[in-house]
């Protein structure tokens, strides 16, 4: 079963090519994915003239292969979850998921693997666009190679962006390569759910396709060689493992993949205290690896298959033209932190061209600060995990002093009219100093939406004297806020 996109063939890269006989553009951006469009997208909207180049499908992994066919797969069964958890709706909800009508509702997000829109959409922004492989071969020049084996020598007046984002990892693992696994391309792209699915992994891909499958009734077992979604307050995970349990899956925490062999059934995998699991297929999803190879790096004097180090306007040290954005940089791997560094890095790039003021102070326009400590996330799984800015063990890592707020979800007049026995934690992680939020989790059913507010209050540093002002409508899930501020205690100053 290996599901997903054809490759593109040289006649549709043919009929795709932007014919051009302009070599020279203000900018060119290496990288058509949401990163490279954002930084083209910001610079001509500055002033200049700018294309991008990619080598795959104008729109990158997101559109394709990660954010939105992911959710497309997961969204069906958290809607049949949630009115299934309403009493009186849920006895109208008795059947099964529809599997093939899941699949070819995520065909639909993805276009069927075809571009044409975000083609248009790169047409009507004013961006040229090149088929082909870019790399940098000279100071502010690029070459592009085409499927034909042509090239084009492209040359820019102000700055090259990279924005060539990342791929899937696959650990040095006994036996992993060999056994083909899924990663998370396969994972979204599948054309049909297999029987079992072993995944490699306990992070964001990992928890969020075995919720997917578990719910498409595929046997899921997880090999995560800590526990799940590490990096997050360690309820979000707890949560996660045992919803999963709940739907079937087996959560295997604590446990080393040590050998993966395809057998004539599928895969055996064998783990670090000697147990055999047998399954369809194998997913590895075990982080991803930038795509800085055949790039032409050494160039600029930089490391063929590195992470990209950039200041906070994105642009690497040491040049005055070369930027870099999204995935690549390793500063945070998320979409729309993502195309928050892409709209700085465009507007930085018409500013330094135009010879305009720079605001590259902390929280200019021009610096994507909030990659440092207010990022947020949502995990789709189900329950949800939505959290911005420090952890608590982050925050006093960090040296600051810290007043820990705990509330449980379940007990909020909205969450128990919004599911029957709503069960999920809230956790706010205050700086007693200054008495601002430092960071916010939700863990439950449906919090995603919740999460716009803790972003504000962590990234306005509003202070929870305000906070208290900022009066929650009754009777919804976000009187969560009120609750956190009550049990923290009114400041008096
Ligand atoms: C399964 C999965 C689910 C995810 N879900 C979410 C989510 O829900 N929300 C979220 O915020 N993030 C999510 N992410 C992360 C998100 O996909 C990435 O952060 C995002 O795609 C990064 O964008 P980018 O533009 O930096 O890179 P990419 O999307 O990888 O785009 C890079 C582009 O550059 C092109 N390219 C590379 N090298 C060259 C070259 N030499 N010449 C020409 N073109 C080249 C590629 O073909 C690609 O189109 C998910 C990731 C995965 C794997
Ligand atoms: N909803 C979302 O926002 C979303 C969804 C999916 C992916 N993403 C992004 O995509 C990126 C990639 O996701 P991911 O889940 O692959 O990475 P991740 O960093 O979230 O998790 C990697 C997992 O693999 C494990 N691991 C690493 N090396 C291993 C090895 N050699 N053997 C066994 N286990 C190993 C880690 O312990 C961890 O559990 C993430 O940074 C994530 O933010 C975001």
């Amino acid at each position: 079963m290996r599901p997903g996109p054809p490759e593109p063939s040289r006649e549709w890269y043919a009929r795709h090519m932007t014919q051009s006989s302009e070599t020279g553009y203000d900018v060119i951006v290496l990288g058509a994915g949401p990163v490279g469009e954002n930084i083209a997208d910001r610079a001509v909207r500055g002033g200049l003239t700018a294309v991008l180049v990619e080598h795959e499908l104008v729109g990158g992994e997101c559109s394709y292969w990660a954010c939105m066919p992911s959710k497309a797969l997961l969204r069906p069964a958290e809607a049949r979850r949630a009115a299934r958890q309403v009493g009186g709706a849920g006895e109208a909800v008795t059947g099964p998921l529809d599997v093939p009508a899941v699949l070819a509702r995520r065909d639909s997000f993805t276009s069927n693997w075809n571009d044409a829109g975000q083609v248009e959409w790169a047409e009507g922004a004013g961006i040229s666009l090149i088929r082909g492989h870019g790399a940098l071969t000279g100071v502010r020049e690029v070459t592009v190679t085409a499927a034909d084996g042509s090239t084009t020598v492209l040359t820019a007046r102000h700055a090259v962006a990279i924005a060539t984002g990342s791929g899937a990892a696959v650990p040095d693992i006994d036996g992993l390569r060999a056994a083909r696994p899924w990663t998370s391309r396969e994972a979204t792209g599948a054309r049909k759910v297999p029987g079992s699915l072993a995944i490699i992994g306990g992070g964001v891909v990992a928890t969020e396709m075995a919720t997917a499958y578990a719910g498409f009734g595929t046997k899921v077992t997880v090999l995560a060689r800590s526990g799940l979604l590490s990096g997050m307050e360690p309820f979000a995970g707890e949560l996660v493992a045992a919803a999963l349990r709940e739907l079937g899956a087996t959560v295997l925490l604590g446990t080393a993949t040590t050998r993966v062999t395809r057998t004539a059934d599928g895969v055996e995998i064998r783990t670090g205290d000697g147990a055999t699991i047998t399954a369809e297929e194998v997913l590895v999803a075990t982080g991803r690896t930038p795509r800085t190879s055949g790039i032409g790096l050494e160039t600029a004097g930089l490391t063929p298959g590195d992470w990209i180090t950039t200041d906070d306007t994105m642009r690497v040290p040491g040049s005055d033209w070369l930027y870099a954005a999204g995935d690549v940089t390793h500063r945070v791997l998320l979409t729309h932190q993502g195309k928050y560094q892409a709209r700085a890095a465009g507007d930085v790039i018409a500013a330094r061209a135009a010879g305009a003021p720079v605001s590259d102070a902390p929280w200019g326009t021009h610096v994507a600060t909030a990659d440092h400590r207010a990022v947020p996330q949502v995990v789709f799984t189900d329950p949800q995990v939505a959290s911005v800015g420090l952890t608590a063990a982050a925050a006093r890592e960090a040296g600051y002093r810290i007043r820990v707020v705990d509330y449980d979800l379940g007990r909020v007049a909205g969450a128990s009219l919004h599911a029957d026995g709503y069960t999920g934690t809230a956790r706010m992680v205050v700086d007693e100093q200054r008495e601002v939020v430092l960071g916010v989790t939700f863990a439950g059913p449906d919090v995603a939406e919740l999460l716009q507010s803790a972003t504000i209050a962590v990234v306005g540093e509003v202070p929870l004297a305000r906070l208290w002002h900022a009066v929650p409508a009754y009777p919804t899930v976000s009187e969560i806020w009120l609750r956190l501020l009550e049990t923290y205690g009114r400041p008096t100053r």
